[in-house]
């Protein structure tokens, strides 16, 4: 026999208690082990449509819901006994009739009167959205055909509701149509299982051994580890002849493919680096990958998650010798020193903008190569003969960095670039960045270096529109061409659909990336639905703070725990703000830092950049005052358009990140006169 779970037992198990859990499990073992076992007490549900539901029993009250039919078994929903019969009555499990893979479907008339009733009544009011759409395009959809007639009337109140009873891919499609996005028409795929269709396997997997079964279960909440969207096991699963890229909104399981790439190079002995921009998110991605693996430590291939900065440290050491980096500060100190001994007539904003966007930040090592770098991103434009003299100024400070016996990072990259260029054993196959939009001119040469001629060489994961800490680059300028192998994942699993709509505003609906690619960001649903969130402005900030801790208490009522809500402000500045709040609400606060995960019993706090990463299922984004967001000294310290430009994108895309942390609840707050940013939330 062979056993199949869905996600919706995994769904129905992560609601039950911890003991409850425990007996389901063993009872699922035991029906793995041996499905003729009497002790099961199989009962077919005698008043389902579908004839193969049957319930198997745990214990006095709950019964895991089966469906046998051929020789496959789904668990396919586990309940207390009266709500596991009822859930099975008002389902059947059929073959989506254009796509060929298996689904289970809600049948339109069990469903609760009282919901479909407010369907039909809500829509009587406001204009039906899909009224147009034929029999043929909604079968194309995957809509079940009794679910044709509340599609039709869905109205801008109603449709939320509608998409919920529908299978997966039937709900994306209908919410895409209901904003003019039309679907692709569903892609056949000929296989002999309906069950291992690639539209199958994100609600189904089919279990090969008692370690599967036991991973599945141990943790059901964790769903991304068993069950992936078709578009994004392809990611995982295809062979690339080039670099590759996944692209996609906050939450829509970029990370998750990367996690799952890695593993699967490393199960077919591939040696895998994956990195990403800090240790905070190189931390979070360790945690996951263990979730990911369970028991399964064995991998033929390796896989070392490490941040960037620790790769290149590293890698110089192992291949090159002992390297002392120079500081932010010590760099600016240099530069000002070897500026004043040049009595070139230049301001030191202008010479550090240059060092750090061309001179280091491009290995500019000589005036020839000076006089003919790109200076894309820099809209200075310089006479020859002014080069000229500047480059004295960058050829002293690179001696002040020799004598020091220092190295910037991005000289490290470039060094450790050349090293690999010329031959050196690299100790990767395959190399895997997560938030990829963040990576360094420098550290992509290297990384290319390493492994940007090998198949499944380079994979990146990440979002312009999420671009916090570097300044853009063309990609192809440093050999790295993603062009054709890029394409973006549009189902957000994280945020709920209000939170998401709200927040996608924030960016424009097309983001255009320096190698000329245009990022569109529309046609991206949710997979649930929460409050809509709150955007206020307070007169003063003890007004403020009130409103936010009346708003903390309010959540942990809804029987939310401190650890799984979340306050961010924009940089440290804004702490006290934000600790007020907490403790008037009677909560203590945890700073979430580089080095420290949530504690349990306390609210998280964190600036937007350490937000990254993280995920509550309630947020408060505060003090979003004007002059906060965007960051006053940045904009004043912005030199030219260009800069400027950067500035107010990149300040956008931190409010996007805060924002976008949040599951179920939001609440931004600022006080008068706010942020123009939030003017945009309220639109
Ligand atoms: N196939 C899936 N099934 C269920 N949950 C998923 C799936 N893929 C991702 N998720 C969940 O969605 C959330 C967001 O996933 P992930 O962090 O990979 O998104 P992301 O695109 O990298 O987000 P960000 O851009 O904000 O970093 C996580 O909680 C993850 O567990």
């Amino acid at each position: 026999m062979t056993l199949i779970i869905s996600d919706s037992f995994t769904d129905s198990l992560g609601k039950l208690t911890n003991q409850e859990q425990a007996a389901v499990k063993q009872t699922a073992f035991d029906l793995q082990v041996d499905p003729s076992n009497p002790g099961l007490s199989f009962h077919r549900v005698d008043r389902a449509k579908d004839k193969d539901f049957w319930t198997v029993r745990v214990n006095r009250d709950i019964r895991i819901v089966v469906h046998k039919r051929g020789g496959s078994m789904l668990l396919a929903y586990v309940d207390h006994h009266d709500d596991a019969y009822k859930w099975a009555e008002r389902r059947r499990l059929e073959v989506h009739p254009r796509t060929g893979a298996a689904q289970i479907v809600e049948i339109r008339e069990r469903v609760e009167n009282i919901v479909v009733k407010r369907i039909v009544e809500e829509a009587v009011r406001k204009p039906a959205l899909l009224a147009a759409e034929t029999d043929e395009a909604l079968l194309d959809c995957g809509v079940p055909e009794d679910w044709f007639d509340d599609v039709r009337r869905a109205t801008e109140d109603t449709i939320l509701d509608v998409a919920g009873f529908l299978p997966a891919e039937a709900s994306e499609a209908i919410l895409n149509l209901a904003v003019g996005i039309r679907p692709e028409t569903p892609a056949v795929v000929p296989v002999e299982n309906p069950f291992e269709h690639p539209d199958a396997q994100r609600r189904f997997r089919t279990l090969e051994n008692q370690d599967e079964l036991r991973h599945a279960m141990d943790e059901p909440w964790e769903k991304w580890t068993v069950f992936l969207h078709p578009a994004q096991r392809e990611f995982v699963t295809r062979n690339f002849n080039g670099p590759a890229r996944v692209i996609g909104s906050a939450g829509t399981g970029k990370t998750v493919v990367a996690l799952h790439r890695a593993v699967r190079l490393a199960r077919e002995g591939g040696r895998v680096l994956l990195t990403t921009f800090n240790e905070a998110l190189a931390r979070a991605l360790k945690t996951k990958l263990a979730r990911l693996l369970g028991n399964d430590k064995s991998l033929p291939g390796t896989i070392v998650i490490q941040n960037m900065l620790s790769t290149g440290i590293e890698l110089y050491e192992a291949n090159i010798g002992d390297v002392s980096l120079a500081g932010a500060g010590q760099v600016g100190k240099f530069l000002e020193e070897a500026l004043a001994a040049s009595e070139t007539p230049l301001s030191v904003g202008f010479v550090n903008d240059e060092w750090n966007l061309i001179i280091d930040g491009r290995n500019v090592r000589s005036s020839e190569d000076y006089a003919t770098v790109s200076r894309t991103g820099r809209r200075v434009r310089m006479a020859s003969s002014k080069r000229d003299a500047t480059w004295g100024v960058f050829e002293a400070m690179r001696k002040r960095l020799d004598d020091a016996n220092l190295k910037t990072r991005a000289g490290m990259f470039y060094e450790l670039a050349d090293v690999f260029r010329d031959g050196t054993e690299a100790p990767f196959d395959h190399v895997i960045v997560d938030e990829a939009q963040d990576v360094s001119e420098a550290e992509l040469t290297c990384l290319a270096a390493i492994a940007g001629d090998r198949p499944n060489g380079l994979f990146f994961a990440g979002d312009i529109g999420q671009r916090i800490f570097r300044p853009a680059f063309s990609w192809k300028s440093v050999g790295v061409e993603i062009q054709g192998r890029s394409r973006s994942l549009k189902v957000n699993y994280r945020t709920s659909h209000q939170i998401r709509k709200t927040t996608d505003v924030l960016l424009p609906e097309k983001l255009t990336e320096v190698d000329g690619q245009e990022e569109n960001r529309t046609g991206v649903v949710s997979v649930f639905e929460g409050p809509d969130p709150t955007i206020r402005a307070f007169d003063d900030p003890d007004i403020e703070s009130d409103a936010v801790s009346n708003w903390l208490s309010q959540r942990c009522g809804d029987d939310i725990q401190p650890h799984e809500i979340g306050v961010i402000v924009r940089s440290v500045e804004q702490f006290e703000r934000a600790i007020q709040a907490i403790e008037n609400a009677g909560h203590t606060h945890h700073e979430l830092s580089g080095m420290s995960a949530s504690v349990h019993g306390k609210i998280g706090l964190a600036t937007m950049h350490l937000a990254k990463g993280l995920e509550f299922r309630a947020v408060v984004v505060m003090a979003c005052d004007d002059g906060i967001v965007p960051f006053e000294d940045r904009i004043q310290s912005a030199r030219d358009e260009v800069a400027l430009e950067e500035v107010f994108a990149t300040e956008r895309h931190l409010l996007y990140v805060a924002c976008t942390r949040a599951r179920d609840h939001l609440l931004v707050t600022g006080v008068e006169p706010v942020s123009e940013f939030l003017d945009d939330l309220v639109r």
